[in-house]
């Protein structure tokens, strides 16, 4: 995939080839610029690939999903819109789903109050976003890009603009999502203790343009916790990540 289209563009995504099974919580780590959203944009059906295939549940991606849920690194809620009404939104401005939101508009509430409530929002459904720090606008858009129950989450640094602390906590909290809805993730972070706590499979990626150089299953038992962090098993594997990511950014 090329930015300016091929030929003197900027090629982003080379030969990234991988395959994510259903359910599967894939975490994508690379240096700066390497191609990761990029990648995340081919699968969302967001950017044209130029050659090469994009398929999600088999269908070939030939423009944007609507059975995806997005979260990115800014929880950009509408400031006038209350908690709900923000985690309401995609049922309201999506073509597939308002219909089904205005006949059965009391279980989409009820839907919503139950997510907010899985996230430690209950309480807050009707504050504005400024009323809310940063680590509760981030929960809300994760409730948002889950609320017309997609199979498929794609998260572009989520917790990337939070303190260590929120992160931390943020990842318990979609490792519960997750674990209860289990719906397809794919997660692009620079934080590899965070790809190694939540993914079940890790794809490193290639300096610009993309391409998937190790793949590394993370076979730890679920729930994890913080405290598991500290393991041996799962500060070797970091470590291991990390030797990759640096002998890619040193190629
Ligand atoms: N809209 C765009 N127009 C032109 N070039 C772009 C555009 N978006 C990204 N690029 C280029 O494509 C390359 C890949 O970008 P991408 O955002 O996929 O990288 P990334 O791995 O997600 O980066 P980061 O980790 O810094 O967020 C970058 O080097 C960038 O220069």
């Amino acid at each position: 995939m090329t930015y300016g289209g091929a030929g003197n563009g900027t090629p982003a995504v080379a030969e990234a080839s991988l395959k994510i099974d259903r359910g599967e919580f894939v975490a994508m780590v690379g240096p700066s610029g390497c191609g990761k959203s990029s990648i995340l944009k081919i699968v969302s059906g967001l950017m044209p690939i130029d050659s090469g295939a994009a398929r999600v549940d088999g269908q070939a991606v030939n423009g944007p999903l609507t059975m995806v849920g997005m979260a990115f690194q800014n929880a950009t809620l509408l400031p006038w819109r209350t908690t709900l009404e923000n985690v309401l939104l995609p049922l309201e401005v999506s073509k597939t789903h308002r219909r089904s939101f205005r006949r059965k508009k009391a279980a989409h509430i009820a839907a919503a109050h139950d997510l907010l409530k899985i996230v430690g929002l209950e309480g807050y459904e009707g504050h504005a976003p400024h009323e809310l720090s940063g680590g509760m606008q981030q929960r809300a858009s994760l409730c948002r890009a889950l609320i017309h129950a997609p199979d498929l989450l794609l998260l572009d640094e989520p917790f990337a603009a939070l303190d260590a602390f929120t992160r931390e906590e943020l990842w318990g909290v979609l490792q519960e999502l997750w674990m209860r809805k289990k719906f397809t993730v794919v997660l692009v972070t620079h934080d590899l203790r965070e790809a190694v706590y939540l993914a079940d499979r890790v794809y490193v990626v290639s300096k610009r343009p993309g391409r998937i150089v190790y793949e590394r299953p993370i076979a730890l038992p679920r729930p994890r916790t913080l405290e598991s962090t500290f393991d041996g098993n799962f500060v070797d594997l970091v470590h291991g990540l990390r030797d990759h990511i640096g002998e890619v950014r040193a190629a």
